[in-house]
């Protein structure tokens, strides 16, 4: 069985007095493509928040490789956050007076980083991310689908345990949606654990396995396999789960 990179156990959340998550246990494993789904403000984004330590939850515990995380200082889980997590969201987040190019070297060139290396890899992710052409633009520069890669490029150069996603293509069109897709699908093939939110059918598909959320209770799991571009019975039986748990 693979190793449980990050455990959440009992995680509530309320805001306003109104609960948001109620008691939820869950298991991301090391190299999963976990997707949450569920429909409009069931909690999604608010679990993703809780699990990455953006946001600190009511109550529950947290484990990441094991330690818990629940209890620790601001200053260290900034540095957990970090160190050892990639983010990507639907609004791109790069620094606007800076190149892509540089958007993702300044990322990955955190303490004890040796800046050859990072110039190094930064280089090929921009090759395999087609970026090569507008690495020197700035992010005003560049069209949505470039600025997104170019997020995806900023969110693993530190080879991060996890890279968490929240509803990153749901600012894009659907063939920019598709190339953002396809390299979290690479990313996820060469091993990276991913975790990303999302409320559309056909970026879900892209998981490995898919929990239902529901009024702040899981509802439901699904366990997909792995992705196969153009695989219809994967459509179908996504469409079908998704059908019973209420979608
Ligand atoms: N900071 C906050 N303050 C107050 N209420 C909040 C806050 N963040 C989220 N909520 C509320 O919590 C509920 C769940 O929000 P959340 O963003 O997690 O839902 P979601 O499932 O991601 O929805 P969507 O698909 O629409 O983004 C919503 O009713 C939302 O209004």
């Amino acid at each position: 069985m693979a190793e449980i990179i990050l455990k959440g156990r009992g995680i509530s959340k309320s805001f306003d007095g109104i609960k948001v998550l109620e008691n939820i246990d869950i298991d991301i494993p090391k190299g999963s493509f976990t997707v949450i789904m569920g429909s409009s403000g069931a909690g999604k984004s608010t679990l993703l928040y809780a699990l990455s330590g953006m946001d600190k939850p009511n109550s529950g515990e947290i484990e990441y490789k094991g330690k818990s995380i629940t209890g620790i200082l601001e200053k260290q889980m900034a540095e957990l956050r970090s160190e050892e997590f990639g983010f990507i969201f639907q609004q791109i987040h790069l620094v606007s007076s800076l190149t892509l190019f540089e958007n993702v070297t300044v990322a990955g060139c955190a303490r004890k980083a040796d800046t050859a290396d990072v110039i190094k890899r930064t280089e090929k992710l921009f090759e395999k991310m087609n970026l090569s052409g507008v690495r020197n633009k700035l992010p005003s520069a560049v069209s949505g689908g470039e600025g997104q890669r170019a997020a995806v490029a900023r969110a693993v150069i530190k080879n991060p345990g996890i890279v968490f996603a929240d509803e990153p293509t749901g600012a894009l069109n659907r063939s920019n949606t598709d190339g953002v897709l396809d390299l979290l699908s690479g990313i996820h093939n060469e091993g990276q654990t991913v975790l990303m939110v999302t409320h559309d059918m056909h970026c879900a598909l892209r998981g490995d396995r898919i929990i239902y959320l529901d009024d702040g209770h899981i509802k439901g799991e699904l366990s997909l396999g792995s992705f196969v571009p153009g695989d219809i019975q994967r459509q179908q039986r996504l469409s079908d789960w998704l059908a019973a748990q209420g979608w």
